[in-house]
């Protein structure tokens, strides 16, 4: 079963899991939900009993089929298909959880920052319309170039005078979801209980993996360390190259969207220790948004844990990362601006 595999890391404790769902109501939105992340994180939404009602929304005519589709699914939470840009208010009535993957992906020889020009705008308007129509949602990004929409969307949701930054994240999720990977398979150790924070961003040396606070510990020498690192801050270029031109993640995406999603749905029906690496507003480093374990509650971010202990080696990381972030983050901020 889907849940099942979600379970370890989505949702501690069935009863907890299950109790909480028989009482809360929750209303989340995918945007973006035709495309090759948004089907399959829909899929694994309408499998959540955390979820009550989603309401798929893309420009693709297609969405009320998907809708349709996954509404056969013998699960609770009610599925609602909105196709075309005229829809995507109605699609964002009562929502509490936004998540957006709407967007071009990447092709071999691109870098993230290259989708900057068709994406900014894309979630600058989806951005613009949560403000307008669910001005009190959490919402979450997966669109690239992360570094930058969320910055966009930060200004855009300031513009309209209803940024909370608690309730804006950027999804890093998939980052964690690879370092916890790799090391176990150098390690031999089951993935499922392997937990190591990735702080930083989301593309090439901003992705900063933090194995020195790996759970359980582990022990890498620096010949082993540095590849390790670079598999990590690589890993999408590895599936963009994979799929030679017919896109980059999709499915891990799918899987660790779900993740980052139930996680905020779970903080915001109280349940405690609830803790998500995500890339947030922050006053941690001397960039004004970085990624760091965060602490979810019931408007988002409850707690940000900071950085912590850091190795040598890490430190260099977050130092070697600073000035691209704060480029991409400006970037962002400008053309939100302009
Ligand atoms: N944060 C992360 O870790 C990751 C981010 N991504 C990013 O996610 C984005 C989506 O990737 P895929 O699903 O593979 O792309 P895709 O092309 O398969 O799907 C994107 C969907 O967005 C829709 N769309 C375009 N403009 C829209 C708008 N204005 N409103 C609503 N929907 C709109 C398209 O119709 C399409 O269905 C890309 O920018 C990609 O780089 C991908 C993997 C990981
Ligand atoms: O690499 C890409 O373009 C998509 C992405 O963000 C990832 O897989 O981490």
């Amino acid at each position: 079963m889907l849940s099942q595999v979600l379970r370890s890391k989505v949702a501690v404790g069935q009863s907890r899991y299950l109790s909480t769902a028989a009482v809360n109501r929750s209303k989340v939105a995918v945007l973006g939900a035709a495309g090759g992340i948004g089907q399959p994180l829909s899929l694994l939404l309408k499998h959540s009993p955390l979820i009550t009602d989603l309401s798929l929304f893309d420009v693709s005519p297609m969405t009320p089929g998907v809708a349709v589709d996954l509404s056969h699914m013998e699960t609770r939470c009610r599925v609602k298909g909105f196709g075309g840009p005229d829809k995507l208010k109605e699609a964002l009535q009562g929502m509490e959880l936004v998540i957006i993957p709407a967007g071009v992906p990447r092709k071999p020889g691109m870098s993230r920052d290259d989708l900057f020009n068709v994406n900014a705008s894309i979630v600058r308007d989806l951005a613009k319309a949560c403000a307008e129509v669910c001005p009190k949602a959490i919402i979450g990004i997966i669109s690239n170039p992360v570094n930058s929409t969320v910055p966009i969307a930060a200004e855009i949701l300031k513009k309209a005078g209803v940024f909370d930054p608690r309730k804006l994240f950027g999804v890093t999720t998939l980052d964690i979801v690879r370092a916890n990977t790799f090391i176990a398979e150098l390690k031999g150790l089951d993935p499922s209980n392997v937990n190591c924070p990735v702080i930083g961003a989301h593309a090439g040396i901003t992705i900063i993996p933090l194995i020195s606070q790996c759970k359980p510990k582990v022990e890498f020498t620096e010949a082993q360390l540095k590849p390790l690192t670079a598999r990590i801050q690589e890993a999408g270029t590895e599936v963009v190259k994979a799929k030679a031109g017919a896109g980059s993640a999709t499915l891990s995406m799918a899987y660790a969207g779900a993740r980052f999603a139930l996680a905020v749905l779970r903080g915001m029906k109280g349940e405690q220790g609830v803790v998500e690496c995500a890339y947030v507003k922050s006053d941690v480093t001397e960039v004004p948004y970085f990624s760091t374990p965060i602490v979810l509650g019931p408007n988002g971010v409850e707690k940000n844990l900071g950085l912590g202990k850091l190795s040598i080696y890490e430190e260099g990381l977050v130092k070697a990362a600073i000035p691209e972030l704060k480029k991409n983050i400006q970037k962002g901020e400008k053309f939100a601006n302009q």
